[in-house]
């Protein structure tokens, strides 16, 4: 892959920077963790100090092609512009009158925060074409690129695939450190290799199950991910984040593990709500007596110390994705034990830890560990789980072939 050294003297040139700067917000918009925007500094620090005028493009969570207030970039760049200790201008567009003319406005070493990429429909159109007049109206703001987003390299999108194309292209420091780590989960892991999955993103996430299989020793399931497996078994999962047509498919991944010796260890108890709230009534119930009229928000504590236990003689383990909605109280003792469990055999064996995502890392932090309790805190969750199945990432590939 080439780097930022490759593209040259920067200095006097506009260069447009992808980062993954996609936050968790709390109801009032205040950002619950900082852990992406402060991934993304030492790249965006070193480009301005090479003199170039930085555009910083990125997103914040799934709009749907058209602005919408509560996914605007905007506290993104007030953040960044305390801990980058400089001025950040915001454009309140992407392509159009706002950030052109913040563009012009810019001198060198100085930051630009364009607004959120997926306000824009061309950003994550499905085909190549539909993403084309997008990604050239970005590189029209630039006069080269660089991917630090690693977060989002496993998207084929305007930003962070079509755009390489278009301009000089490089990857930045975060996406090679990030490569760097996970190529030591892919080449030769240590054995017992535990794989923790779990969170909300079930439909983007079952797919790398199948590829896991063939890697890890075991497989851990917790989060929304759990319910399409109980369901798989023919038990009733409640009101449950549920992916029905994925039932057959996961039916199928339990066989190749029996038939393979691959261990998937599910929950045995299930912590049932009455609805997605902090307040609702809530129990431990068994994993396989779920009510129909409540859904599991979060691991029981059986299966917090079974999971625990599973991973206590592991020496390496990727994690990605909460064992529940641990943002509220009720619902995080599961996530806190796994998240215990990995310091405590990174302390204990020097096992190789990986928590990947950024509501995973954000949970890590929330229960008061360090980043440096873990073999490697990565700022991707579905990227690192696609680079662990050993495909090629499009943000990757297109920086090798530009
Ligand atoms: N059982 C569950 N039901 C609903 N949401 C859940 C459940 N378990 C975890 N979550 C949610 O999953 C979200 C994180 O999922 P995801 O985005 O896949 O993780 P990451 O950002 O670490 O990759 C959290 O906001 C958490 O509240
Ligand atoms: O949060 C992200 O991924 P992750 O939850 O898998 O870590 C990235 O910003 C990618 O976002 P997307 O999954 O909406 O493309």
């Amino acid at each position: 892959m080439k780097t930022i050294a490759d593209l040259g003297d920067l200095s006097g040139r506009r260069v447009l920077v992808r980062s993954d700067l996609n936050v968790p917000l709390d109801d009032s918009g205040a950002i619950t963790d900082d852990g992406r925007v402060r991934a993304s500094v030492p790249t965006i620090k070193g480009l301005a100090k090479a003199g170039a005028r930085v555009i910083v493009c990125a997103h914040l969570g799934r709009p749907k092609g058209a602005p919408e207030e509560k996914y605007s970039l905007r506290p993104v760049a007030t953040r960044l512009e305390e801990l980058l200790e400089q001025p950040v201008a915001f454009a309140t567009d992407t392509v159009g009158e706002s950030a052109r003319s913040a563009v012009d406005a810019l001198e060198d070493g100085q930051v630009l925060l364009l607004e959120n990429l997926r306000f824009n429909p061309g950003e994550t159109a499905k085909t190549a074409p539909e993403r084309q007049e997008f990604a050239e109206q970005l590189a029209a703001l630039a006069d080269a690129y660089v991917s630090d987003g690693f977060g989002v390299v496993h998207r084929e999108q305007a930003s962070v695939f079509d755009i390489a194309a278009l301009l000089p292209s490089a990857a930045g420091g975060l996406v090679q450190s990030e490569v760097e780590v996970l190529r030591r989960l892919t080449e030769d892991p240590r054995r017992p290799y535990a794989v923790v999955l779990g969170g909300a993103k079930v439909s983007d996430k079952l797919g790398v199950i199948d590829n896991l299989l063939g890697k890890a020793d075991r497989l851990l399931i917790g989060g929304g991910m759990v319910f399409t497996f109980l369901a798989a078994q023919g038990h009733e999962v409640g009101n449950s984040l549920l992916e029905e047509d994925q039932l057959e498919v996961v039916r199928g991944y339990l066989k190749t593990a029996e038939d393979t010796g691959v261990e998937i260890v599910l929950p045995t108890d299930i912590v049932a709500a009455t609805e997605f709230s902090a307040d609702a009534e809530h129990e431990v119930v068994a994993a396989d007596e779920i009510p129909a009229d409540r859904m599991g928000l979060d691991i029981g504590p059986d299966s917090a110390r079974l999971f625990a236990d599973k991973l206590a003689d592991a020496r390496t383990v990727f994690w990605n994705g909460p064992m529940g909605a641990f943002e509220m109280e009720p619902y995080a003792a599961g996530t806190e034990a796994v998240a215990r469990a990995l310091v405590d055999i990174t302390a204990s064996h020097d096992a190789l830890t990986v928590v990947g995502g950024g509501d995973s890392a954000a949970a890590v932090r929330q229960f008061g560990h360090s980043d440096d309790e873990f073999g490697h805190i990565s700022t991707g969750g579905g990227a690192s789980l696609e680079f662990l199945e050993g495909k090629t990432l499009p943000g990757l590939e297109v920086l090798e072939n530009s």
